[in-house]
């Protein structure tokens, strides 16, 4: 898929991965819904952009991704204000093993309601022309956090979820393409989190051995997670994809091996 006009949504698009990628994409001529909680950071997020990209091209919705209705608010305001929608990234997440309920809620349930609110603006299915969704998981779905059970858990479901919806959508002929996102450590507010015990509750007394961890693997740059999002949403051959990337390999893929069935 070519991006110059396509029109794209990403949740936590105000800061981090969901920034740069939203970068990415006004860079290639494509038109953004930064989709997020922070109302501040994502109007002072959007200033910046238009200002670097032009106005019109980049528009902020302050949204919580778990509630359903703004969820759904934010996909028909985008495609109000752009006309279509061709591109959904499922990035926004947090981690909090102390409020783990809510872990669950914005890092998987939310992707999966953001995965079908994307289907219903975009799929074959639903009369729409096709598109692309990318939805963000972990390395720590590879390499497991003893520090974060709950998140761990949440990035091997996205996973799960991900593979499979992309075998219905090619089943079903959908015209959407799904491919999920491995990042390792990368460079963004996400990581401060590990020093607050409002965040890690009893695991934060480990947070010596997360950093050590952080100094082993390495930390990237938020640009080079937007390098391979990119990837996954130009490459019309890649659907199902498990891409990973890390600071020891760079973006690569996972490949799994094909059950003798
Ligand atoms: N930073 C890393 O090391 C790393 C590594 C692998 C995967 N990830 C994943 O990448 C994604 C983005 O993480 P990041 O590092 O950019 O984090 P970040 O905290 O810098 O940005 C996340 C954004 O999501 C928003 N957000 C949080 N909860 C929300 C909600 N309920 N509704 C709407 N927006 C909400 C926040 O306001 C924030 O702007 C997450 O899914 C995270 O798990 C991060
Ligand atoms: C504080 C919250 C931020 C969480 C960010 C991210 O989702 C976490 C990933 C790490 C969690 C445990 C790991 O080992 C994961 C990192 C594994 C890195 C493996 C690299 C292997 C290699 O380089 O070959």
């Amino acid at each position: 898929m070519a991006l110059h006009g396509r029109v794209a949504l990403v949740t936590g698009g105000a800061q981090g991965i969901g920034r740069a990628v939203a970068e990415a994409l006004l860079k290639n001529a494509a038109k953004v819904a930064l989709v997020d909680l922070n109302k501040q950071v994502g109007e002072d997020c959007k200033k910046i952009l238009d200002q670097e990209f032009g106005e019109g091209n980049c528009i902020f919705l302050q949204c919580d991704v778990t509630d359903r209705g703004k969820l759904q608010d934010a996909f028909e305001s985008t495609v109000q204000e752009f006309g279509k929608l061709d591109i959904v990234i499922n990035n926004a997440g947090i981690n909090n093993e102390k409020n783990w309920e809510k872990t669950i809620e914005v890092n998987l349930t939310s992707v999966i309601k953001g995965t079908y609110l994307a289907l219903e603006h975009m799929s074959k299915e639903h009369g729409k022309d096709g598109g692309v969704i990318v939805n963000v998981s972990s390395m720590a779905a590879f390499l497991h956090s003893p520090q974060q059970p709950v998140y761990t858990a949440t990035k091997y479901g996205v996973i799960g979820f991900t593979r499979a919806m992309a075998d219905a959508a090619e089943e079903g002929n959908y015209g959407v393409r799904i491919n999920v996102l491995c990042p390792a450590f990368v460079d963004t507010p996400l990581l401060q989190s590990i020093e607050q015990e409002d965040n890690m509750g009893k695991f934060v007394k480990y947070k010596d051995v997360f950093k050590e961890k952080m100094h082993k693997f390495g930390v990237l740059p938020p640009s080079l997670i937007a390098e391979g999002t990119l990837r996954l949403i130009t490459d019309n051959s890649l659907n199902g994809a498990v891409m990973k990337i890390t600071c020891s390999k760079g973006i690569h893929f996972h490949t799994y091996e094909a059950l003798s069935v």
